[in-house]
């Protein structure tokens, strides 16, 4: 049996360029892992099958699961003929703008890796990482990157500047097609990618907060008000900047002051389910 961490990311920054021809968005977005992780454990087996057990309700165990579709990628690909039983603890929230499946199917890609001794470099997973979702690429890597093209081409930043990160996620379900289908690519405000860029390469806090920005949020704002609720709340319990993370719902708040994360926290459990205070690990998977 082996074990593989799949953390969250959050965003700092989603820019959209221009809409391809393919039907999807050129992104350019500065994207950093959490230490909130779902657990990953790969146990070998002989009968040639992959199966997934997870308990979450909303989470299938079919090849719709996205570890299931890192399987049996590899599988078909290097013709392995072994089975694997994928067992998912899912600690991040589902649907959330967090990139929950897409960590689990990286993750599953890494430990197989392992498992079947094929010897891929992480650059190699996650190019074939990218044949499952557009943020699998960076979560096979980890750590804090900028992602191009269709999120799928990685340059890698160095970690944030310490700091919590609160996250809520109201209960509702964001579709990440819809989000984008709603953008108007004309009219976007881009965010300040540049300044972000700076601010992590001379670990600049303020500079961090100031430079946060996403393209979806008013979109996803538009069709879901209770956004934009959670937002205005977590600034107003004292979070430094606060942002929603990917096509959302979850937002996200920064602070600083030891303080201010448990009355943050307490504060915003009053009215929403999902609330964690995570940090910003800057780890970056290495394969030997
Ligand atoms: C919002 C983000 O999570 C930010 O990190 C990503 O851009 C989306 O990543 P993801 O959920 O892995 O996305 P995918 O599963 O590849 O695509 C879901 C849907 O989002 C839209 N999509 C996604 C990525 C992209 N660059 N342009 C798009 O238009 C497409 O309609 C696609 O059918
Ligand atoms: N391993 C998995 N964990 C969670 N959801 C999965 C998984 N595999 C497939 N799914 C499906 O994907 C949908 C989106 O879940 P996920 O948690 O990956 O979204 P997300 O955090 O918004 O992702 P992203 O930030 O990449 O857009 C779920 O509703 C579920 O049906």
């Amino acid at each position: 049996m082996l074990y593989e961490k799949a953390p969250a990311k959050i965003n700092l920054t989603l820019d959209v360029l221009h809409k391809r021809d393919d039907g999807f968005h050129e992104v350019e977005m500065i994207m950093t892992t959490v230490d909130l992780a779902d657990r990953v454990w790969l146990r070998p087996t002989h009968d040639g099958r992959i199966t997934i057990k997870v308990s979450e309700r909303y989470v299938p165990n079919d090849r719709k699961n996205l570890a299931y579709q890192a399987a049996d990628l590899l599988k078909r690909k290097y013709g392995i003929y072994e089975g694997v039983e994928i067992t998912l603890d899912k600690k991040i929230p589902v649907a959330a703008g967090l990139a929950g499946g897409s960590s689990d199917a990286a993750a599953t890609l890494r430990g197989l890796n392992r498992l079947w001794h094929l010897g891929l470099s992480a650059e190699e997973l996650a190019k074939i990482g990218a044949k499952i979702g557009s943020d699998v690429s960076f979560c096979v890597h980890g750590g804090t990157a900028l992602a191009k093209g269709r999120g799928e081409m990685i340059q890698h930043l160095p970690a944030p500047p310490n700091c919590w990160v609160i996250l809520a996620k109201p209960a509702i379900s964001v579709s990440t097609a819809d989000i984008y289908r709603n953008l108007d690519v004309s009219s976007v405000q881009h965010p300040d990618t540049e300044g972000m860029l700076q601010a992590l390469k001379n670990g600049d806090y303020e500079k961090m907060c100031a430079s946060l920005g996403n393209v979806l949020e008013p979109i996803t704002m538009n069709i879901h008000p209770q956004v934009i609720d959670l937002k205005e709340k977590m600034e107003r319990f004292g979070a430094d900047a606060v942002l929603m993370s990917g096509s959302g719902p979850t937002v996200f708040g920064f602070v600083r002051q030891e303080a201010r994360v448990s009355r943050i926290y307490n504060g915003l459990k009053g009215f929403c389910k999902e609330v964690h205070a995570v940090r910003m690990t800057g780890e970056r998977f290495l394969l030997d």
